[in-house]
């Protein structure tokens, strides 16, 4: 058996998106790997049978990986498959019996459907898509001759968000609702005005008449501005006038029917001025204006998605809790009871957050099963047990030697808080020996790491390292207070928390006090930068993978600029104050900066924008600081085409073998 090695990524699978066929006894799910060839991710969907008992069939390939399928879901009646896949570049809709297994065409489509929902007979599909608009355009050119080989037009824009981190540089339009007719393509648009008329990636519900549909919208002009905006409406699916449920300021959305049609579970809360808007479950009647009461009061966890168990008598959620993924039972008053399903696991592969699918149908649930030395399969549980499992990755694994993981919890030196984490051993660990030790610290900051496998923490084990990684205060699943707990103090304390379990690992005999490194992506970066500015004797190099560095850029000129001001900088704004964004930007620390800093950020990153890599970069180079920026073309803030995540998980490996103390 060999250790991990970078040319793995391009060997592993990893299932993503469960779907339970409405009888429960079949489940669709994405088997995704990464092509060597083109360098890019693909998706593979597949179909499992279980019998009575929820035990494994059989399973079949339903759609390769040329259609790059995705948000597939099962008709009513189960005989069916409707998804959204390309062809020839272009997004196109299908249907796929179930009976023959022929993908057909449905319609013809400009911009990608999103959240299809069948309507309850079967004979429509609703879902989101953006229209496009004319762009503007300057006055007054020449016309173009035939043939003719310019430079490419300007963008122009007048928007506040003009480019969106992935999805690039923002086509003008709005966000509509539409329903097409299976047997005809008939399409009909439901909504219509010049903003965002829907969440195009939200849930659509149709009601159980079929004669409206429910979906979460914020209609405002200013809805750039708003990020923690969303209402619930009503429309008519044969066309007519929205009705609109909800007003209040926050966050009404995901919102699913009751079996009877007359209640709505939904996810949000209202907004308010602090850091982490925690999602919860809320109920309300299926009314305008009806009040809604907070079921999940007594979790106290961030909701990621739920649905009604058939006698509607409670509600499934599916919820983040102590770095992992769990699901309980709801009731409508609030109490919450655990139902044991066996570790749920995240699927952001290159790291090791939480977070996953899970789909539910008639006592079957099918999720993305987690392990800790190789990507998620996919697990099936009824009644509290797993009944079945698919490791796609078991072939692989074989072969494979994997380090030891432990997990620590520390007390934070700030306030004794505690601190929970995880160590990862290199693969052949020998504790009379002295080893390297990495902090990895994650982004978000309202993310988590977990007891999973990932690309990045494996490929560093196996090189030799001991991987720290944890989750201070700011993080999601310990309660709506810790991931508040950075309110007006981001960075602050959660540095403390990191430092914490530095201190205590670094007691270990095993651990090589000379070669401590510091590393962390977008927020993780932050903290990096922050790190080596409060800390300057203590890590031998450091590596700041797209970072925030200076809160007044990010809030001008990131894609979620209005959230960092509104939310994170205390509803400050930067011309208002300029000391308060200053003395909370790792830039402030500059004059501190001694540590041998690696930058590694996309070219394309719209999130914290390489203005802000540069920013770092120019500073520690004028101060004489060993800094080496690695830019990464055309790569988005999640670090793109899969050869860019092991670039920047290379250069990390350099820069602190360069540095290390031998
Ligand atoms: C909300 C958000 O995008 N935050 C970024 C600044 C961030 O920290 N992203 C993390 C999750 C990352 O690792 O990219």
């Amino acid at each position: 058996a060999s250790a991990y090695e970078p040319a793995d990524l391009y060997r592993l699978a990893m299932v993503t998106d469960p779907v339970v066929a409405p009888d429960g006894r079949r489940v669709l799910y994405t088997r995704a790997s990464f092509d060597i060839s083109s360098d890019r991710r693909q998706n593979e969907l597949w179909l499992a049978t279980l019998d009575a008992e929820g035990r494994l069939l059989d399973q079949r390939l339903l759609v390769p990986a040329a259609t790059s399928a995705g948000g597939a879901v099962f008709s009513p009646d189960g005989s069916r498959i409707a998804f959204v896949g390309a062809v020839a570049g272009k997004p196109q809709l299908f249907i796929l019996a179930l009976a023959d297994g022929i993908a057909r065409p449905l319609g013809t489509q400009k911009t990608a459907p999103q959240s299809l929902a069948w309507s309850p007979d079967g004979s429509r599909i609703a879902f989101g898509a953006q229209v496009d608009a004319k762009p503007l355009e300057i006055g007054g050119m020449p016309a173009k001759p035939e043939g003719a080989t310019w430079a490419p037009a300007p963008r122009i824009t007048e928007e506040l968000v003009y480019r969106r981190d992935g999805a690039g540089w923002v086509t003008p339009g709005a966000a509509q609702l539409f329903v097409i007719e299976v047997a005809t393509a008939k399409t009909t648009q439901l909504t219509s005005g010049d903003t965002d008329q829907i969440n195009a990636g939200d849930r659509i519900e149709w009601t159980r008449d079929g004669r409206s549909l429910l979906f979460s919208a914020y209609r405002g002009a200013d809805a750039d501005l708003r990020a923690n905006d969303a209402d619930l409406w009503l429309v008519p699916a044969a066309g007519g006038a929205a009705t609109q449920l909800t007003s209040a300021p926050g966050i009404e959305a995901s919102a699913a029917l009751s079996p009877d049609g007359r209640r709505i579970a939904y996810i949000g809360g209202p907004d308010a001025p602090k850091f982490y808007a925690m999602p919860e479950l809320w109920l309300m009647d299926a009314k305008p204006g009806a009040g809604a009461v907070k079921l999940s009061a007594a979790l106290d966890r961030p909701i990621l998605a739920a649905e009604w168990a058939e006698d509607g008598r409670s509600v499934l959620a599916f919820y983040n809790d102590e770095g992992v993924t769990r699901v309980a039972r709801i009731g409508l008053d609030g109490r919450v009871q655990r139902v044991e399903v066996p570790r749920i696991g995240g699927t952001r592969l290159y790291l090791p957050s939480s977070g996953g699918g899970f789909g539910y149908a008639r006592g079957t649930f099918a999720y993305t099963s987690a392990f800790t030395d190789r990507p998620a399969g996919l697990g099936v549980a009824r009644g509290g047990r797993q009944t079945a499992a698919i490791d796609v990755n078991a072939g692989w694994a074989a072969g494979k030697r994997a380090g030891r993981l432990e997990e620590i919890n520390v007390k934070s030196r700030a306030d004794g808080r505690r601190v929970q984490g995880w160590l990862l051993y290199p693969p052949d660990f020998d504790p009379a020996k002295k080893y390297p030790l990495i902090l990895d610290i994650h982004g978000g900051p309202n993310t988590d790491y977990g007891p999973f496998f990932s690309v990045t923490h494996a490929l560093y084990a196996a090189r030799g390292f001991v991987v720290l990684f944890t989750n201070p205060r700011g993080s999601i699943g310990y309660g709506e207070a810790f991931a508040n707990a950075i309110t007006g103090a981001y960075p602050g304390q959660d540095h403390d928390d990191l430092m914490s379990a530095v201190d205590e690992v670094a007691k270990r005999p095993f651990v090589d006090g000379r070669n401590l490194f510091i590393t962390g992506g977008s927020g993780g970066g932050v903290l990096t930068l922050w790190g080596i500015g409060k800390e300057p004797d203590k890590f031998r190099a450091a590596a700041a993978l797209r970072p925030v560095t200076d809160w007044a850029l990010q809030t001008y000129i990131s894609d979620i600029g209005a959230v960092t001001w509104k939310y994170w900088l205390d509803g400050k704004a930067p011309w208002d104050d300029p000391v308060h964004y200053y003395n909370r930007s790792p830039v402030s620390l500059a004059a501190k900066w001694k540590t041998p800093t690696l930058l590694v950020t996309g070219e394309s990153d719209f999130r914290t924008p390489i203005a802000q890599t540069e920013q770092v970069y120019g500073a520690l180079k004028l101060r004489g600081v060993p800094a080496r920026m690695v830019r990464l073309p055309e790569a988005p803030h999640g670090m793109g085409r899969p050869s860019q995540w092991l670039q920047s998980n290379l250069a990390v490996i350099d820069w602190f073998e360069k540095w290390r103390v031998k």
